[in-house]
């Protein structure tokens, strides 16, 4: 089953598609490409070291007829210098075949874990607000090795169980041919026994692997919220939170032990049965004197060594069933495709000189009921600033996703100089349009690395250069080992406005002649946002700049100002004639100057007595909320043209 778009993906995984192991098997097959003949070597030091093992059996049995039964030591010798060697050339060969496993395995491993986590780096935005980010690791980590067992260990496990149990079979057979039929007439009690527990091997596997990631998700999410979780003093509910998933894991886990416990001890008690049937049938055949004690041992002891890969051969298929489970959720999130890809013939064009043009754009997001933008339209020439403004949730990150082409428009298009964006390699695009996003994201690295990956190869005096430009040069230098000093993004090292100077360094840095500003000053407080605003005018001039902001403190500058609302452009022009104007725009403008001035506001009831709003009264009922339910100021109308 594949999913288009991730419209079908839900938050929880209960919906998880069950796939059969021989599926699962042939998707991840094609990753072992190059590990193919060590897995051969692999199984080749298994078939030598059971030829060996073979070998040392029928000398004991030799010891035991010549040597011990005649008490003979010059017979002795011979055969015990022969165990001796083959015994040293089996554990060479053992260990180079276990040794060189473990190779091909990792590497499975490795190459596996960094397939999926390439894909996942090119899943669309919503995907990561939809998925929990714990099972996702928990997808990554654990169920990435549960696919090792099935496609590397299983497979040359079963290759070599195979080989060994009609190896010893044959040679049992060989040896003598009744005992080796009364002990095989039980053989398929394994394979019965194996059967009956796999289905719910398998479930309980299931159970497992998604708990798992449940109580990831709830440790992760808990850790980021741990401000929440103390100033509120949650930790009750965070316990209660991680006991109910711990629970579930408990469970899963306790009944997994149990069923391959139940599992291995029916196995243990067919064993006894085959023993004891070969111990009757040869005290019968010593009696009639057609065996010697000498061939009953070596037999006995081929059965030691036959039915390890029999009951491995059974095992196998139940390790494999429980694997399935994990590679389910892999094969899940491996068939959500990303929502943009390369063109299959790309632009041609050069350098952009960063004309930007939105025309007639129609977006909906994936699963969403409503377009979050309906055919909206601007254009942006270089060198300009256009500011993109409105109420919260009007659809203005909308537009900065589709800008960078986190997503393609449903209908219309975004061109660059002209050329469909859709028409850019991805690489090429981003490194033309840069965007600063709304929370500054830091690397674990150091605050030189952290500006470099701008332009990745970049000279020390270029980094040093943009980090002047955008006003960061001086705090960094004062920092304990200036540009060498290591940040992450947890440092409390840097304030807001340091961090997003140095966010600032690392665009100019880019160089891009598209910029897309998403809240370059939110959250940070008013002399913070004051220090940013020369290095941002620093960054924009030159290039095509657009701003998506709440804060219109720098919207005199603009060339142009579009105030959106429900995804449609609503009013447009320069912040004169708009204030002039005084519609929609002339509106936010005084409710942001009354929101700031101190008017008393905060001290004040917000609406008479009429407080809180019931929550089911609908909009428009009473005039003095937004419709996103925010109370107006006093004297404020619903905007726009409300
Ligand atoms: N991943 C998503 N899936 C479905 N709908 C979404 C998704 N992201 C945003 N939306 C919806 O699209 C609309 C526009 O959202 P957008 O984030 O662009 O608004 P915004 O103007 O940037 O708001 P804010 O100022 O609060 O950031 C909203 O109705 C929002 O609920």
């Amino acid at each position: 089953m594949e999913y288009d778009d991730g419209e079908e993906l839900e938050y929880e995984y209960a919906s998880t598609p069950t796939v059969p192991a021989r599926t699962a098997f042939r998707r991840f097959w094609p990753l072992t490409r190059g590990l193919r003949r060590w897995l051969l070597l692999v199984w080749l030091c298994t078939v030598l070291a059971a030829l060996a093992e073979t070998e040392a059996v029928l000398l004991f049995g030799d010891l035991t007829d010549h040597a011990l039964q005649k008490g003979s030591p010059a017979a002795f010798w011979s055969p015990a210098g022969k165990w001796l060697v083959i015994a040293v050339v089996g554990a060479v060969v053992a260990y180079a075949g276990n040794s060189l496993a473990a190779w091909v395995t990792e590497r499975f491993v490795m190459r596996l874990r960094e397939h999926v986590f390439d894909h996942v780096q090119q899943l669309p935005p919503h995907f990561f607000q939809r998925h929990r980010q714990g099972d996702l690791l928990s997808r990554l980590t654990g169920d990435v090795e549960a696919i090792e067992t099935m496609v590397v260990s299983g497979l040359v496990g079963a290759a070599s169980a195979a080989f060994s149990a009609l190896f010893y079979a044959v040679a049992a057979f060989w040896l003598r041919w009744d005992l080796a039929a009364a002990t095989f007439v039980l053989a398929p009690l394994f394979w019965l026994a194996a059967r009956r527990f796999s289905g719910s091997i398998k479930d309980v596997s299931r159970e497992g692997r998604v708990a798992d990631g449940a109580i990831t998700s709830v440790v992760e999410e808990s850790l980021g919220n741990i401000v929440l979780t103390q100033a509120y003093d949650r930790r009750d509910a965070e316990r209660r939170r991680l006991h109910e998933e711990a629970s579930a894991w408990f469970r899963a886990s306790v009944r997994s032990t149990r069923l391959n416990e139940a599992y291995e001890q029916l196995v243990q008690v067919i064993e006894t049965v085959c023993v004891l049937a070969v111990i009757g049938i040869g005290a019968w055949e010593i009696s009639t004197g057609r065996m010697t004690l000498g061939q009953l041992l070596a037999f006995a002891a081929f059965l030691g060594y036959l039915y390890p890969p029999v009951r491995g051969l059974a095992q196998l298929g139940l390790t494999v069933t429980a694997a399935t489970a994990g590679a389910e959720r892999l094969i899940e999130i491996l068939d959500v495709r990303p929502s943009v890809s390369d063109p299959r013939r790309a632009t041609e064009a050069g350098r952009p000189d960063g004309t930007v043009e939105v025309r007639g754009v129609t977006f909906r997001y994936p699963g969403a009921e409503k377009a979050a933008l309906e055919d909206l339209s601007f254009a942006v020439s270089p060198g300009e600033l256009v500011i993109v403004t409105g109420p919260s949730g009007a659809g203005k990150s909308t537009v900065s996703k589709l800008l960078l082409r986190f997503y393609d428009p449903d209908f219309g298009d975004v061109l660059l100089d002209g050329v469909p964006l859709r028409d850019f390699p991805l690489a090429r695009l981003r490194a033309y349009v840069t965007l600063l996003p709304q929370e500054t994201l830091v690397l674990r690295d150091t605050v030189r690395a952290n500006i470099a990956c701008g332009r990745p190869g970049a000279s020390g005096q270029a980094i040093e250069e943009a980090a002047r430009a955008a006003d960061a040069h001086d705090f960094i230098v004062r920092l304990p080992d200036g540009y060498d000093t290591r940040v992450d993004p947890n440092s409390a090292r840097l304030s807001g406005g340091q961090l997003q100077r140095l966010a600032i360094a690392r665009a100019i840095l880019r160089d891009a002649p598209v910029l897309v500003l998403d809240e370059p000053t939110t959250g940070l407080d008013a002399m913070a946002a004051r220090r940013v605003v020369k290095p941002l005018r620093r960054l924009m001039t030159g290039r095509t700049t657009i701003m998506i902001t709440h804060d219109l403190n720098l919207a005199p500058d603009a060339d142009r100002i579009l105030v959106v609302d429900r995804g449609r452009i609503v009013e447009t022009g320069r912040h004169d004639e708009l204030l002039a104007r005084g519609g929609a725009y002339a509106r936010l403008h005084r409710s942001q100057n009354n929101a700031v001035t101190d008017t008393g506001e905060l001290r004040m009831p917000l609406w008479g007595e009429a407080l809180p709003r019931p929550a089911h009264e609908p909009y428009g009922t009473v005039s003095g909320y937004l419709p996103d339910g925010r109370p107006l100021f006093r004297g404020e109308e619903a905007w726009p043209g409300g």
